[in-house]
């Protein structure tokens, strides 16, 4: 099946995320709106100098002028009183009668007077009330993934908390008798191998703002496999294993979510990431991720993340793609739809993809050392020079 196709497929069986009312801004960061927010109020609630200097009337600036008031930031100005100018600050508002603000740089005294150097024009230096928010617009979307500069802009209209979807639950397992957890100093038996896809995984959950449920190790047997799946099921949101997806015979994730409820998806287009699984385990959605780790990471960000993102109420999981120059070439026409690591670099005026020399997915540092993913379609061939759309990892992870 084709990636497009098993992406529309997994969205459609994505379930609707439950809100939460009145969450501190302070702990909303990465959470997704769950409903619209509207200003009550304009941003910047009042026409407001943008320099250090002084109001007047744009008309008056010919000739010199007395300083009639002072107006530093956070107080209510008195009306201009004609013919004058008022001295003022960034950020103060501007008094009734004034159209312009003329910066000090611009302006000296004179026999107690202010003379104007500048030739002002009405609106200069003056930022407007509602410039940034007019009150009753909406500032955010519910479904937007709330970053660090929305959460400034809710509190410019003085909101305190806001409604939010629920973190998911995510339970990440890992199959493999040939796993062992991270020790230092720890010597590996002959056939072993450190659990890498455990730890990325559950960051890769960290980051979407998710909870992570530690499902451990599960070793290569499908009774023990079908009881950890049954037992998760009815603590988590979703279930993502990475490993034993594929045909053989120590391979038994696919039997399981089959005897424990349905698999939909088995098997993609996808390079790296062929045998990744799709499904629900008594009802909750499964994911089975391929245990080589780059394939795990990749079929993560292009097929897990918009799941999760949708089922967590985003409205958005699409990544940066941006059209660049191949720094490689494609010979020959691949059956899978092909994500090359690749960094990118700079050359004169465009970007170049240079392709990670070992584009195997049992090597791991392929994306650590990757700025994005180079997708060549199924049946494509390249030539160094050609426009290739990558995906930017750092929109992906
Ligand atoms: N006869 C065939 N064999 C394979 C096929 C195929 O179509 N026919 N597909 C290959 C492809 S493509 C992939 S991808 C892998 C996926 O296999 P599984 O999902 O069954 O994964 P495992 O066999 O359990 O492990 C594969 C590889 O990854 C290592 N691994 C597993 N888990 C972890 C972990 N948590 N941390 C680090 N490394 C892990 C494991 O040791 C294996 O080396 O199947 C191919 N085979
Ligand atoms: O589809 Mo697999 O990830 O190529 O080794
Ligand atoms: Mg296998």
């Amino acid at each position: 099946m084709p990636v497009t196709e098993a992406l529309a497929a997994m969205l459609g069986h994505a379930p609707a995320a439950p809100a939460v009312r009145g969450v501190a801004l302070g702990e909303a960061l990465g959470a997704i709106l769950a409903e619209d927010v509207v200003a009550t109020i304009d941003v910047p609630a009042q026409d407001n100098s943008a320099m250090d200097g002084y109001a007047l009337r744009a008309a008056d600036a010919s000739r010199p002028l007395s300083v009639s008031q002072r107006i530093p930031a956070g107080t209510a100005p008195e009306p201009l009183a004609p013919g004058t100018a008022a001295r003022i600050f960034t950020g103060a508002p501007i008094p009734a009668g004034a159209d312009t603000v003329v910066m000090q740089e611009d302006c000296r005294e004179e026999g107690g007077q202010l003379v104007i150097e500048a030739t002002p024009a009405p609106g200069d230096h003056i930022r407007p009330r509602g410039q940034d928010l007019a009150a009753g617009s909406t500032v955010l979307r519910a479904g937007r993934r709330l970053k660090p500069q929305d959460l400034g802009l809710l509190a410019s209209v003085g909101a305190a908390s806001v409604a939010i979807y629920r973190p998911l639950k995510v339970a990440v397992v890992s199959t493999g008798d040939e796993l062992v957890e991270p020790e230092d100093g720890a010597a590996l038996r002959p056939g072993q191998l450190f659990n890498s896809n455990r730890y990325m995984l559950a960051a890769l959950l960290e980051g979407l703002g998710m909870q992570v449920i530690d499902g451990g190790i599960l070793p290569d047997d499908g009774p023990a496999t079908g009881a950890a799946f049954e037992r998760l099921a009815g603590e988590a949101d979703c279930i993502i294993s990475s490993g034993g997806v594929s045909v053989g015979e120590e391979d038994h994730v696919r039997a399981q979510v089959e005897r424990l409820g349905e698999l939909t998806l088995w098997r993609l287009a996808i390079k790296p990431g062929k045998p990744l699984a799709f499904g629900h385990v008594r009802g909750t959605p499964f994911i089975g991720l391929p245990g080589n780790p780059t394939s795990s990471f990749v079929t993560f960000c292009l097929l897990a993340r918009p799941f999760l993102l949708k089922s967590q109420g985003a409205s958005d999981w699409e990544p940066l793609a941006i059209p660049v120059r191949a720094g490689f070439s494609v010979a020959r026409p691949g059956t899978r739809q092909d994500y090359l690591r690749v960094s990118l670099e700079r050359q004169g005026d465009s970007l170049v993809a240079r392709r990670f020399a070992n584009q195997s997915s049992g090597v791991l540092s392929s994306v650590c050392f990757s700025d994005a993913l180079a997708v060549v379609p199924v049946g494509a061939t390249v030539c160094e020079g050609d426009l290739v759309e990558v995906l930017l990892l750092d929109s992906l992870a």
